[in-house]
């Protein structure tokens, strides 16, 4: 039996990997779930799931209530309030396999502890590997850690390389380039002038994902895909010249590795988080994950493009940050985490989340050599010089 930690377990990955463990009881058991602040959502997966451990991660909010609520369910279910709780399932003893599922930076010391601690380690929190790459690459290869990537295209990439690919590297491979799939998010074909209008609403609303909020916006702005490409780039150790972002809009093809034989080997599916969870979950073997296979003569049709630069302006910022080396992805991040939440909460507009990052990208110093603390400073001072600029353009 696995014994799984699902860190952001009200979130949509958190949900869909519950979804895919509920099918599977005879493998697969909870022994600790995290939420943030959705308390009754947490207490719902409780009552489910019976795991050993709960964590909030909010400290903010009073838990008198739900620790009652929680007891009266099962008074061996232990709780745990704050970030740091996070770090401690993270890399407890009987835990196997972490679920990390939580959005943004704030998922990084979790990931890292699980990599540390030579865990099965299922990230969906690219974020981890934007900001500290290399410190969480070097964790897994030290502890002897499993990496397993979930965001939909780096499982397909894993899924499409040779078994022994990290043995060598790229060129022993006979890898020619990878094929990063991006579907161009809801405002591919709109007039780049008509862009300053764009609602919240309007950049949630993905064509073919359903996802949290701030992948969401990441998706319309292509910023996912820029920290997409930061992440293969770590995981698949390859420079930015060894990758090709192609726009996709049906998210059918879920990425690509090209050969030197020019031989394309593809992974395609419904787009449905459920399959790459699952394939993390029981690889090298494959379970039900509950998702329909595709109808071929239904889709009819999948097409290719280029990104328009013009239109997606935070792709090259992200392109530009990890070859800067340094802090420079760190601080990028940051201040896209500052820009999205500003966005969604109606303060700054869907273009000048753009401005925001470029400005905090040029205006803080790139500092190298940065050890996990070091790249935490950098991350709040990034933070602190967004909000400057957001407050800025609020007046
Ligand atoms: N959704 C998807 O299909 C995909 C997501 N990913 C990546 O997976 C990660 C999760 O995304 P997604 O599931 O969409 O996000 P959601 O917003 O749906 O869920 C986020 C989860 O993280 C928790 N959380 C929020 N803020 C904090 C915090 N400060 N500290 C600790 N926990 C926090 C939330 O708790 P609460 O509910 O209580 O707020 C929730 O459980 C992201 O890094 C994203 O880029 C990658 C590929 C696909
Ligand atoms: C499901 C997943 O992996 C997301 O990261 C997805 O890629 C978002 O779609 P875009 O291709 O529009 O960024
Ligand atoms: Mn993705």
């Amino acid at each position: 039996m696995q014994q799984v930690a699902v860190l952001g377990a009200t979130g949509s990955i958190g949900l869909n990997t519950l979804d895919v463990i509920a099918r599977h009881p005879e493998t697969y058991q909870v022994f600790a779930l995290s939420a943030h602040s959705n308390l009754t959502l947490l207490a719902k997966l409780a009552e489910q799931f019976r795991p050993r451990q709960l964590v909030v991660t909010d400290t903010s909010l009073d838990i008198r209530d739900f620790s009652q609520q929680i007891a009266s369910i099962d008074t061996s279910i232990g709780i745990f309030q704050g970030p740091e709780a996070l770090v401690d399932v993270a890399s407890a003893s009987d835990v196997d396999t972490v679920m990390a599922a939580i959005v943004g930076a704030a998922g990084l010391a979790s990931s890292l502890a699980a990599a540390e601690s030579g865990k099965k380690l299922l990230l969906a929190n690219k974020e981890s590997l934007v900001v500290a790459g290399e410190l969480l690459m070097q964790a897994v290869r030290h502890s002897g850690a499993t990496l397993l990537p979930i965001d939909s295209e780096h499982n397909a990439i894993f899924q499409c390389l040779p078994v022994d690919y990290s043995a060598g590297g790229i060129e022993q491979a006979g890898i020619a380039k990878i094929l990063l799939t991006g579907s161009g998010g809801p405002f591919r074909e709109w007039p780049i002038e008509e862009l300053v209008k764009v609602t919240p609403e309007q950049a949630c609303a993905h064509p073919n994902w359903d996802m949290g909020k701030k992948i969401s916006v990441d998706s319309a702005t292509m910023m996912n895909k820029g920290l997409e490409v930061i992440e293969a780039c770590h995981l698949f150790g390859i420079t930015t010249s060894q990758l090709e972002v192609v726009l996709h809009p049906q998210s059918i093809i879920h990425s690509m590795v090209s050969y030197v034989d020019g031989s394309v080997i593809a992974q395609l599916g419904q787009p449905d988080m459920r399959t790459p969870i699952a394939y993390g979950l029981s690889w090298p073997k494959r379970i039900d994950a509950g998702v329909e296979p595709l109808d071929f003569r239904q889709i009819a049709q999948l097409t290719f493009d280029t990104p328009d630069e013009q239109r997606y302006p935070c792709l090259k910022l992200a392109i530009e940050a990890f070859e800067a080396g340094g802090s420079a992805a760190a601080v990028l991040n940051a201040a896209n985490e500052e820009a999205v939440s500003a966005f969604l909460a109606n303060q700054i507009g869907f273009t000048q989340i753009a401005e925001v990052n470029e400005m905090a990208l040029n205006s803080l110093e790139n500092q190298f050599g940065l050890d996990i603390d070091g790249l935490i400073q950098q991350d709040l001072r990034a933070r602190e010089f967004a909000r400057s600029r957001i407050e800025r353009i609020k007046q």
